[in-house]
């Protein structure tokens, strides 16, 4: 549905954006995972026709990205950030205005009912809650029926619940047969959504697979975590299985091992022959937050 290829961007002699490419295909959800300042909103906005690339192209279900902007916005849906959006209309007035916009728009009832916002429909856009204009801004990116949609962000700064909400709703575009293309900061928001991410480091894609394939390929598949004082980085190292080890700021220790039971086994000894008190001892499996570490040496923002 989407081809991406050798795409740059520069801003000032610094490339932003260096020799991207990848496929979308019809009908997944396709993360594109960073940090700040990555490349993730250039990239998409050189997808959505709203920035122009130095070199490099992108085909939209057969249409030319850059040279067929016209023909591209009409079957791509893009979200607007919430605070965007006309605080002085009622929910049922922009939405029949964004409609407006196109040859064709879905009905508004079905909107209103499947992004929840019957309630509200003749509330100012002002008066919505965090998730409330998280679900309008989509709902506006799909007035006219679009086959894809950028969602840039959808749930930064959302609470759990409005998060949960939001993602059902992702989930419901993708049934409904659209590709969604979307950028996130939230591992776990890419390993529930996601079919497959894209991580992005520094303007280049660094990796590309399943959440599931990218956490196979860690040499380690379990965490041991907890806090400690004075750590002893060299006797932690010799434990058994360890693969990695990550000092956080505090005492947190994190202990990456490709043999949970064996480096349990050494580690609660060891510590009692040290006198080491290993506070709120816990283990997880690996995630895809372990794997963008190893993979950037950096962390995604904090949720
Ligand atoms: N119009 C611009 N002029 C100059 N530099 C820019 C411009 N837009 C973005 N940049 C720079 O390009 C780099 C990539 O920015 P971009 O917004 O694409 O990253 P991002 O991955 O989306 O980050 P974030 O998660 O913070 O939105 C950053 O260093 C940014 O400062």
């Amino acid at each position: 549905m989407i081809r991406v290829h050798k795409l740059v961007k520069e801003y000032e002699g610094k490339r932003v954006v260096d020799s991207v490419s990848f496929n979308v295909d019809e009908g997944e959800v396709f993360g594109l995972l960073g940090p700040n300042g990555a490349g993730k909103t250039t990239t998409m906005e050189m997808m959505e026709g709203l920035r122009t690339p130095d070199s490099g192209s992108i085909t939209i279900d057969g249409l030319d990205g850059i040279r067929q902007r016209e023909q591209v916005k009409g079957i791509i849906g893009v979200q607007l950030q919430s605070t965007a959006l006309f605080d002085h209309l009622k929910v049922r007035e922009i939405l029949q205005l964004y409609g407006s916009f196109y040859p064709r728009m879905q009905s508004l009832e079905a909107l209103l009912t499947s992004f929840d916002l019957k309630e509200k429909e003749s509330d100012l856009v002002k008066h919505l809650s965090g998730g409330q204009r998280q679900r309008l801004a989509i709902a506006l990116a799909v007035v006219h029926d679009p086959k894809v949609i950028f969602l840039d962000e959808p749930t930064t700064g959302l609470d759990p619940k409005a998060r949960r909400g939001l993602w059902d709703i992702i989930l419901r575009l993708k049934q409904e047969g659209r590709t969604v293309f979307l950028s996130t900061h939230y591992m776990e928001e890419a390993e529930q959504l996601c079919d497959r991410v894209a991580i992005m480091d520094s303007g280049t894609i660094i990796d590309l697979n399943t959440p599931a394939g990218l956490i196979r390929q860690l040499a380690s598949d379990s965490v041991v975590e907890f806090m400690m004082e004075d750590v002893d980085e060299k006797e932690l190292r010799e434990l058994e299985g360890i693969k990695e080890i990550r000092l956080g700021d505090g005492f947190e220790v994190c202990l990456l091992t490709d043999d949970l039971r064996m480096t349990l086994r050494r580690l609660i000894p060891l510590a009692d022959e040290k006198g080491w008190t290993l506070q709120g001892l816990r283990t997880r499996t690996a995630t895809l937050e372990d794997v963008f570490i190893e993979r950037t040496g950096k962390r995604l923002r904090e949720s």
